[in-house]
């Protein structure tokens, strides 16, 4: 990649945040976080309030932790103009006046960091997220992915080390949000420290080599996606089945370790799997030797907020 002032082979990119905590009045939106990013695609997942914008803004400098600390590369980021120069924000909130063409935009993001060739740095932001064909157009005639991709071309006019990307996929359909990841995935692979927030593992999995999940302003997990991904299948899983039987099917699963709790209720059976895949190759199984029918075998705690509380819970003890 061409730059225009600040290679980026020549920066590392570590961002760490030390017992950093940040609240606001009585409430604690981060609360004694201890993380390392380094370059590449980390994606920070957590559910709605968990909060991941706090922390994006504590790393963009924009926002300083209440207690605790928050570097680049070893120095502080709040009120330290060198490093507001070496990150970019992408936003959530569509903060871009549709007045202005894509190229205004870019080019007045690229004047108030004042740099020496404000027009060349636009011109490299938009060819790099692919919008110099739609940079004369008003942005409010842009579709949402369009808008995304001019926002992280503003972010990106100085050419910042670190991108840090607040839930950029949301409200995109599938096309445009393949193409963002797909640029995403690029400018990790370029060697820049870029983070990314989002509530859906599945989106964070496509994109990121490592994840950090947040809950309730807590740490939660960190690490690859696979074991962040099995470590949410591993947990205990309620479910309730439906069967021809439920009295003899009952009786056959009791004993088995696969399952720790087995109750017959009005609903069906309710069974607390402490071992996902034993259960799931054992029921059909017994259903099958029994003779047993099964109408329905349904997870009654999949959402995410109880993913991420096992999580939590697990991680505290
Ligand atoms: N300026 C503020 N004043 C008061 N409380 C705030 C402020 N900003 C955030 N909060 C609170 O801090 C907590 C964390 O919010 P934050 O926006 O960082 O979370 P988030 O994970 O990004 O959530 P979302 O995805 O819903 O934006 C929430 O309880 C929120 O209500």
């Amino acid at each position: 990649m061409t730059t225009t002032s600040f290679p980026v082979t020549t920066r590392q990119g570590v961002l760490e945040l030390a017992q950093v905590s940040r609240w606001y009045g009585n409430v604690v939106a981060v609360n004694d976080v201890t993380m390392t990013i380094g370059p590449g695609v980390t994606g920070l997942l957590g559910p709605n309030g968990a909060g991941k914008s706090t922390l994006l803004h504590m790393m963009a400098g924009f926002l300083s932790p209440s207690s605790g600390t928050a570097t680049l590369d070893g120095r502080p980021i709040w009120h330290n103009h060198d490093i507001y120069r070496r990150v970019g924000l992408v936003p959530e909130k569509e903060a871009v006046y549709g007045f202005l063409t894509g190229w205004q935009f870019v080019l007045s993001a690229a004047r108030l960091h004042g740099l020496p060739a404000p027009a060349e740095a636009a011109t490299r932001a938009l060819d790099l997220v692919e919008m110099s064909g739609a940079r004369d157009r008003r942005i409010e005639t842009y579709s949402k992915g369009m808008r995304q991709r001019v926002k992280v071309a503003a972010a990106l006019v100085h050419d910042p080390q670190v991108l840090l990307l607040d839930e950029p996929f949301n409200g995109m359909d599938p096309r445009q949000r393949l193409h963002l990841m797909d640029l995403v995935r690029r400018m990790g692979e370029e060697g820049r420290t870029i983070l990314f927030s989002s509530h859906i593992l599945e989106e964070v999995e496509r994109v990121a080599q490592h994840i950090e999940v947040l809950v309730a302003g807590r740490h939660a997990a960190s690490g690859d996606y696979r074991e962040i991904r099995r470590r949410m299948t591993d947990r205990p899983h309620l479910f309730r089945v439906r069967s021809s039987d439920d009295r003899r099917l009952a009786a056959a699963l009791i004993g088995d370790p696969s399952s720790n709790a087995v109750s017959l209720t009005e609903q069906g059976l309710e069974i607390q799997a402490v071992d996902f895949g034993r259960f799931t190759a054992l029921l059909p199984r017994v259903a099958r030797d029994l003779g047993v029918h099964l109408w329905q075998v349904s997870p009654t705690d999949e959402d995410l907020e109880s993913v991420f509380s096992y999580l939590i819970n697990r991680s505290s003890r």
